[in-house]
């Protein structure tokens, strides 16, 4: 991929492109002009209108950016995407929550679309790699820039877990975010008690980074079983575990989540 411009990094094309009639680098709310440094990525809309004008995204919330082309081949144009979770007020609620905010480009500086996809690329790459070099925030619990990359992720879930939906959940809320991050992950739906137990027991740990578990807390507990049942359980249970609520109960995510703020 294209080498990522040193920082600080303006967005350099501010002006249309005269036979078009599109601004060269653009947003959803119009025209765009900003700024990538090494903690932020600042967004000013260009506007002769009333309102905020100028949005400031703090890298340790990103998670990824990715470039592409866009779905009609007649559009020279090419696109990135950042995905963002800042902590938000919940709606009716004191408390806060990180919430996803997607940030789309568009980047149209000449005629050629490959010359326009490298030029996102080289976007993409530039907010990937300073997002993760965001040091890790101890008060709210950050670690995810901590994480090695790439993580190379097992993700077990029990279909049977709470109501039936961990699939679905996984499916419909974590999936997605995968994707975003580009975090690459092999999905294990159990299929009967003490699967995952012994998947664990007999896995070449060396090819994970990570297993997370999406599950009500029986099955973490089959996986912590499976560790220890292992010769080598003493480096075994150093291996990340995460758990993601997907059972009933869900004590166990909830104080693990608890204790992590
Ligand atoms: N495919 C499967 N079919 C039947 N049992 C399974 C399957 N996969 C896992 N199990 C077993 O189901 C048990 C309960 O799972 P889990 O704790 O995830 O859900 P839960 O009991 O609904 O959640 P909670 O603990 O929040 O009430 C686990 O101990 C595991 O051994």
């Amino acid at each position: 991929s294209a080498p990522a411009p040193s920082l600080p990094f303006p967005f350099q094309s501010l002006g249309r492109d005269s036979e078009l009639g599109t601004p060269l680098l653009s947003h959803s709310k119009g025209p765009t002009a900003g700024c990538l440094t090494e903690s932020a990525l600042t967004i000013q809309r260009i506007s002769s209108s009333p309102g905020r004008t100028k949005v400031v995204f703090n890298l340790t919330d990103c998670i990824g950016c990715r470039a592409y082309r866009g779905p009609d081949s007649a559009d020279v144009g090419a696109y990135f995407t950042a995905y963002f979770y800042p902590f938000k007020r919940r709606w009716m609620s004191a408390g806060v929550a990180r919430q996803r905010v997607e940030q789309c480009f568009r980047v149209a500086l000449v005629q050629d679309p490959l010359a326009n996809l490298q030029e996102a690329e080289k976007w993409a790459h530039a907010i990937r790699d300073a997002s993760v070099l965001q040091p890790g925030d101890a008060s709210v619990g950050v670690a995810y820039t901590e994480v090695r990359r790439p993580c190379r992720v097992m993700i077990l879930v029990n279909p049977h877990s709470g109501r039936g939906q961990a699939l679905q959940l996984f499916t419909g809320h974590v999936q997605g975010m995968l994707t975003e991050a580009s975090v690459p992950y092999t999905l294990v739906i159990t299929e009967h008690q003490n699967h995952a137990r012994e998947l664990v027991r007999k896995a070449d740990l060396s090819q994970w980074d990570a297993l997370v578990i999406m599950s009500g807390d029986g099955l973490l507990f089959e996986v912590i079983n499976g560790l220890m049942d292992r010769e080598d359980w003493q480096e075994a249970i150093q291996t990340p575990l995460g758990i993601l609520p997907g059972g009933s109960g869900n004590a166990l995510a909830a104080s693990v989540h608890h204790y992590s703020q």
